[in-house]
């Protein structure tokens, strides 16, 4: 194996609140736009997966979110480039669509189908939600 042919990361977060589950819509490129993905993009140099996810996070929704627990996989999207999704715990702030989408959605594990998700998303988001705590709706505060 070897590092050359490697390929490189976009990173995406599972962030849950009180047992939903946050899914975005693109506004961009044409390809993408009204399709629902997990938030997130791709590293820049020096970058660990999990520094990434933060900052994306932060520009993309203006929130502070803490990476939690690496969802086994990777899936595979455009040539060259791979999705790792990461269960992320919001800290502060209400996401709101600032760059890259036009519009944001939190979904109970029964509303999943509701959206249309890029198809690469699908098995990424099962396998995140397999993993989200089960909190109730109202079970914990801010
Ligand atoms: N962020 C994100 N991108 C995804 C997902 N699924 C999927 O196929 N993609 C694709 C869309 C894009 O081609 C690529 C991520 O690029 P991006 O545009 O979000 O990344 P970025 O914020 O770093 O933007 P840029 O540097 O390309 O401007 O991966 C997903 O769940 N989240």
């Amino acid at each position: 194996m070897t590092d050359r042919v490697k390929a490189r990361v976009v990173v995406a977060g599972a962030l849950y609140d009180r047992g939903r589950l946050l899914a975005a819509r693109r506004s961009a490129p044409p390809e993408f736009a009204g399709r629902w993905e997990l938030p997130g993009g791709k590293l820049e140099p020096g970058e660990s997966p999990e520094e990434a996810l933060v900052r994306e996070l932060r520009e993309e929704l203006g929130v502070e979110a803490e990476p939690v627990e690496r969802v086994p996989g990777e899936w595979p999207l455009g040539p060259g480039y791979v999705l790792q999704v990461w269960t992320a715990r919001l800290i502060s702030g209400q996401p709101r669509p600032l760059e890259d989408h036009d519009e944001l959605r939190w979904l109970a594990v029964d509303e999943l189908d509701a959206v249309d998700w890029l198809p690469q998303d699908r098995p990424a988001v099962e396998e995140a939600v397999r993993r989200l705590p089960r909190d109730r709706p109202g079970s914990a505060r801010g």
